[in-house]
């Protein structure tokens, strides 16, 4: 798998890849030549006293020397530069996967996964990148290039060295396949460790109010030190590593000296040859440990690519259409024709043959209790899932069949939950429309009600991640004015009135009225207040339409609408 991958996404460095195998080969080659050139300096120049053979042979290796220092450093500029760029890409291709999937997978998935996913998993496959460039193709080539020296030095005492180099071979893939599981358990402990941060953190005041600090300290720990627990494991089986190889680099020495020693003896060997072949043990054997760290990171990585991948192959659930369409013939016009969805896994539908049709100049107010489908309705009409049965039609076009980007400038949304990005507040106004001027932003203020506590700050006043240094009801003023600056044709309002006073709600309602006039809203809400003058009322319950009609007609005829009217207190108008 993990070799597939590489393959796959190391196709555009195909080029340096090659490079890279040339410089190795010939740093490999000077490291591999200087002992057999030692070799030739001892029996050609030392034993038979030739100064002229020492100095003509050491100048040799001075040269071998330097070729080898550069090419070493010239394929490690290469590998680090080679690595780096594939983890860029990889980030890029998962983050643009992730932002490409609908709600349906990242729920799937899960958000601290994909994180874990985006930044350790694909730094893990980076590192192995940048270990074997650096290490495993050299380590390779000076253990193939060091038998073969070997066996030109001396056949029958290499056939030792190749003796014990399968067995530590065969030794460490058989390690190394009791590792893969603990790995893929580790990854999966890094993701536990990163959703329960994640909530931790996010629902740090609520854990202090509930004084649950010991409990979530708690979980935090098991989930820790079952980490440490995993990790530990692979530490164990790692140590046995060292043992094996040192044990076999000695073994290999001691034979090599005592079947040499008789070889030279029987004058079948000369000693510049025993001294090369110890030089060649030495080398191999540290490129075999070398090696050992490229194979202790390879299952980890493997398991990484796994994961990496299961994110790359995911498909979107909202699939771009084969032909979309981007012109639609009328404005601020939609509709929902016996629309059913149902969330995957779920036992049942959680919206069930909704017909809805909202036309420019209505506000269009969906009641019903919590849990009765109102946001999912709304996450239909944006294309955030896709109806299981029914249509969705914008401007009489099926939503599956427009363009993604005419999707959104014709729909504007302001979540129930408002969230605002790090930055200022002018740029998480500008967020829909980059161009905006200041008077837009301004006037989307006024009408957001939310001009008079900017003025004080100033639109360049900063807001921190999710909009945490601004209050509730002041994000979901900036929030609404955010959607205000797009000036879409449709608006999508989940409750997002709910954290304002009634007296500023009502402000804000009487200058929607004033400034939206002719525009499509459509109005999630809990608040009889908020739906009394509304265009129309939909009445949902369990998923289904119980109710359609105005605030006058529904109090007279409608049990579920008057049930929950009469639990609140009267309100203002809409329009
Ligand atoms: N991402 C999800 N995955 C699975 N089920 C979900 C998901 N989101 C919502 N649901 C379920 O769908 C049902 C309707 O949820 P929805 O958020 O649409 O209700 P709502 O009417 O907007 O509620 P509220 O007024 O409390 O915001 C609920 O029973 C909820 O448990």
């Amino acid at each position: 798998m993990l070799v597939r991958f590489l393959n796959h996404h190391l196709r555009p460095y195909r080029g340096p890849l090659v490079l890279l195998v040339v410089l190795q080969l010939v740093q490999t080659a000077a490291t591999l030549l200087l002992p057999t050139l030692n070799a030739q300096i001892i029996d050609n120049g030392v034993l038979l006293g030739d100064a002229g053979y020492i100095w003509g042979t050491g100048l040799t290796m001075l040269g071998v020397a330097a070729v080898q220092i550069l090419t070493a450093s010239g394929a490690m500029l290469l590998s680090s530069r080679m690595s780096a760029g594939l983890g860029r890409d990889l980030r890029d291709k998962v983050f643009r996967k992730v932002m490409s999937l609908s709600a349906r997978e990242v729920d799937q998935i899960g958000a601290p996964s994909l994180i874990t996913r985006t930044v350790n998993d694909v730094q893990q496959v980076q590192s192995i990148v940048l270990t074997t460039a650096d290490v495993a193709v050299s380590a390779s080539i000076m253990c193939v290039g060091g038998v073969a020296l070997a066996l030109v030095q001396d056949v029958p005492v290499s056939t030792i060295l190749i003796a014990l180099v399968v067995v530590v071979i065969v030794g460490l893939t058989l390690m190394l396949k009791r590792l893969s599981p603990f790995y893929e358990a580790m990854q999966n402990h890094l993701d536990r460790i990163n959703h329960l941060l994640r909530e931790q953190i996010t629902g740090v005041r609520v854990i202090r109010a509930f004084v649950r600090d010991p409990h979530e300290r708690g979980r935090f720990d098991a989930t820790n030190r079952d980490l440490y627990g995993t990790t530990l494991r692979v530490g164990r089986i790692m140590a046995t590593l060292p043992v094996m190889v040192m044990t076999v680099m000695n073994v290999l020495t001691v034979a090599i000296i005592w079947f040499s020693g008789h070889r030279i003896d029987d004058g079948g060997m000369q000693l510049g040859a025993l001294l090369a072949l110890l030089s060649y043990v030495t080398l191999i054997i540290v490129a075999i440990i070398m090696a050992m760290l490229v194979f202790t990171e390879a299952p980890r990585a493997a398991v990484s690519a796994v994961r990496v991948n299961e994110v790359l192959q995911a498909e979107s659930s909202v699939a771009e259409p084969r032909r979309p369409i981007t012109e639609m013939a009328t404005r601020g016009h939609l509709e929902l024709r016996g629309a059913t969805f149902g969330y995957p896994g779920a036992e049942k539908p959680v919206l069930r043959d909704i017909d809805l049709v909202a036309r420019p100049g209505e506000t269009v107010a969906i009641l019903g209790s919590t849990g009765s489908g109102k946001s999912t309705l709304l996450s239909l009409a944006l294309r955030l899932y896709d109806v299981t049965g029914g249509e969705v039609r914008i401007n009489g076009v099926d939503i599956r069949d427009l363009d993604p980007l005419a999707l959104h400038r014709v729909v504007g949304y302001v979540p129930q939950k408002a969230h605002l990005f790090s930055g200022t507040i002018a740029s998480n106004l500008r967020y829909g429309k980059e161009d905006a001027d200041d008077e837009e932003l301004w006037r989307a203020l006024e009408i957001a009600q939310a001009a008079e506590f900017v003025r004080p700050l100033g639109l360049d006043a900063p807001i921190t991640q999710g909009g945490s240094n601004v209050s509730g009801g002041q994000r979901q003023r900036l929030a609404i004015a955010r959607t205000l600056v797009r000036r879409p044709e449709i608006y999508l309002l989940d409750d997002c009135f709910s954290a304002l006073d009634l007296r500023t709600e009502a402000r804000l309602r009487a200058a929607l009225d004033r400034e939206l006039a002719d525009a499509t809203i459509l109005l999630v809400t809990q608040r009889i207040s908020t739906v009394e003058a509304a265009s129309r009322v939909i009445v949902l319950e369990d998923g289904q339409v119980v109710g359609s009609g105005t605030h006058a007609e529904l109090i007279g005829t409608n049990q579920t609408y008057r049930e929950i009217a009469l639990s609140q207190p009267a309100g203002g108008s809409v329009r």
